[in-house]
């Protein structure tokens, strides 16, 4: 199809507003609800600089992600993409240099040390990947599991030992490792210590559980099991749940899977299942979308460039249903 010219009568092509259709743009832009109004997890133009023996770096360069309620999503990336730095202000752990962050309600950016303190305690659970950093050596698996309870009824002035005791052992059967309870993180595989782990991380019923490459040391089929907990956890309690993995197998198991590069959300893969309705046969359909964040920015994937040689400046052309990126032809339509 030829590129379309637009004019001022076209449409799709820009035209001059009138001063009432301004007004009326305005309106509509005050009434629209805020970025992330819905979402439970919302980054804003995240931007998280580390300045390192006077050289800075940019881990997270105005990175934006929406995560809902319920979801059970992976965040992949290259290494040094910022995975790691935007777990790490999730968990309440780090602060941003910029931007907005929202958790369940809470601002990131505004909270005190003691609001920090009890962030980390109740609304969020997280896993790392080493084993040894999810558990207390010398506690067993039910004295790991009940210590974030304790923590918290020592905070509030409470405690409820027998609905404690009985909570750890619903996490533990829940996880599969109830077996495991009285036993010391030595005692066990590294299978069994990260679904101990898990049990630990949902102890305070959380509203959304981070996990950063939960199953980075342990092999494929463990790592599987490992995955089909987090599921377990996400389906049973309806736990929001993020995890940051390289295991391109535990990507590939979420309908969500979103990618970064350079510190910005860059693609994002959704799977859905289809049903023939012929056979009744059930397929897995994988789509991939790039983001286009709030200022009109869209970051290619690496690999179409790679392949058009596009670099610097690309041709745009508007047609009516969609916008066509095209290598730079400026030099070839001057000749
Ligand atoms: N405390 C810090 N001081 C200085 N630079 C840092 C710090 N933490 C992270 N960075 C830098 O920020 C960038 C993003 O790092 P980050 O650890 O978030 O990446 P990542 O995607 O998690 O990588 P990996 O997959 O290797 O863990 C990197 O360039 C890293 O060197």
């Amino acid at each position: 199809m030829p590129p379309t010219t637009p004019t001022p009568t076209d449409p799709t092509g820009p035209t001059d507003p009138t001063l009432a259709e301004l007004a009326h743009r305005v309106a509509a832009d005050r009434e629209r609800p805020a970025f992330g109004h819905d979402a439970l997890i919302t980054c804003d133009r995240l931007v998280r600089v580390f300045t390192a023996d006077g050289v800075e770096v940019q881990a997270l360069q105005g990175l934006d992600l929406l995560v809902r309620e319920g979801e059970l999503m992976a965040l992949v990336g290259a290494s040094g993409s910022g995975k790691s730095t935007l777990m790490n202000i999730l968990a309440g752990l780090d602060t941003p240099t910029a931007g907005a962050a929202r958790v369940a309600g809470r601002d990131l950016l505004a909270m005190t040390a003691k609001d920090r303190l009890a962030y980390r305690r109740e609304v969020v659970g997280f896993v790392w990947q080493q084993t040894s950093r999810n558990l207390l050596p010398y506690l067993t698996s039910a004295q790991n599991v009940a210590l974030p309870m304790r923590l918290r009824a020592a905070a509030r002035g409470r405690s409820a030992r027998r609905a404690r005791a009985e909570r750890v052992l619903e996490l533990l059967e829940l996880l599969e490792v109830a077996d495991c309870r009285d036993r010391h993180p030595h005692q066990m595989s590294g299978g069994q210590q990260q679904r101990v782990a898990i049990a630990v991380a949902l102890a305070n019923d959380p509203s959304v559980l981070l996990a950063d490459e939960p199953t980075g040391e342990l092999d494929s089929h463990t790592a599987e099991q490992i995955f089909a907990a987090f599921r377990t956890a996400n389906e049973r309690l309806g736990t929001t749940i993020v995890i940051v993995t390289h295991d391109q197998a535990v990507a590939g198991e979420v309908r969500r899977t979103v990618a970064i590069r350079d510190g910005r959300t860059s693609t994002e893969v959704l799977r859905r299942s289809e049903v023939d309705a012929a056979t009744g046969h059930e397929t897995v359909v994988a789509r991939e979308y790039a983001m286009l964040d709030r200022a009109g920015r869209l970051q290619l994937p690496a690999d179409y460039t790679r392949t058009l040689g596009m670099r610097d400046r690309v041709a745009l052309e508007l047609e009516p249903d969609h916008i066509a990126v095209r290598p730079d032809d400026s030099e070839r339509t001057e000749a």
